[in-house]
């Protein structure tokens, strides 16, 4: 996926992945992690995610990376903030209360930028990028985030020959493909979610299930 198909989609406000609420399995799992309030949190790819705002709401200082500056603003101007700016070498850096988002390529980004996260929430984040890109991303997260920091990953698994992607299908053989190596991974919830997703029907799916890994460094 080249950044132009990304930033294209917040320019023409394709953003059918952007969800209304806080999603269900962060609710339910995030706990589970046991991050301690207070510490930072990473949300790679945010686009202008809610779930940002619960993750603040527990006591988190919420480190973002996003690549549209569009959704970054929108992020901000959504809640009545008005940022500082500052330039991290090819990044530009928006930040505002509890948050900051690194607004740039997410494979570009420096390990400094997340010395203090110590947790991790990636929905849409790795399901977004196709099966190729999907290594790369693995490999770059095991890179920047600390060793201490557990993550908490939620994918969507799908017939590939009644859709194609993004989102992408990311079975849980991929998931243990992409991270077996660094971290244990660990399923903690799977859930046929067909019937809450209408528009993914549309495009021709008969079956879909979301899950969720918590993944914590060997
Ligand atoms: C499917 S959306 C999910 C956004 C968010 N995680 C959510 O749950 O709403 C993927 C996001 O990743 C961003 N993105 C894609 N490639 C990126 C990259 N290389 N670096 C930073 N952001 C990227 C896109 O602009 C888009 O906002």
């Amino acid at each position: 996926m080249e950044p132009g198909f990304w930033r294209s989609r917040w320019q023409k406000q394709e953003i059918g992945f952007h969800q209304a609420d806080y999603h269900g399995l962060l609710l339910a799992h995030w706990a589970d992690l046991k991050v301690p309030s207070g510490t930072d949190v990473f949300v790679p790819l945010c686009g202008k995610s809610l779930d940002m705002v619960w993750l603040a709401e527990q006591g988190h200082r919420v480190v973002g990376a996003e690549l549209s500056e569009l959704a970054v603003d929108a992020f901000f101007a959504e809640r009545g903030l008005v940022p500082d700016t500052r330039t991290e070498g090819v990044f530009t850096v928006k930040s505002a209360g509890p948050y900051e988002i690194w607004c740039g390529d997410f494979f570009e980004m420096p390990a400094d930028a997340l010395r203090n996260v110590a947790g991790v929430f990636d929905r849409a984040a790795l399901i977004a990028l196709p099966p190729d890109m999907q290594q790369r991303y693995a490999e770059k997260i095991a890179e920047i985030v600390p060793a201490t920091a557990p993550m908490l990953i939620i994918t969507l698994e799908y017939d590939a020959a009644q859709m194609s992607g993004p989102p992408f299908t990311t079975p849980r053989a991929q998931v243990h493909n992409l991270y077996d190596a660094k971290f244990d991974v660990r399923e903690i919830d799977c859930r046929d979610v067909m019937e809450t997703h209408p528009h993914f029907a549309a495009r021709g799916l008969t079956s879909l299930e979301e899950c969720a890994f918590v993944l914590r460094r060997r």
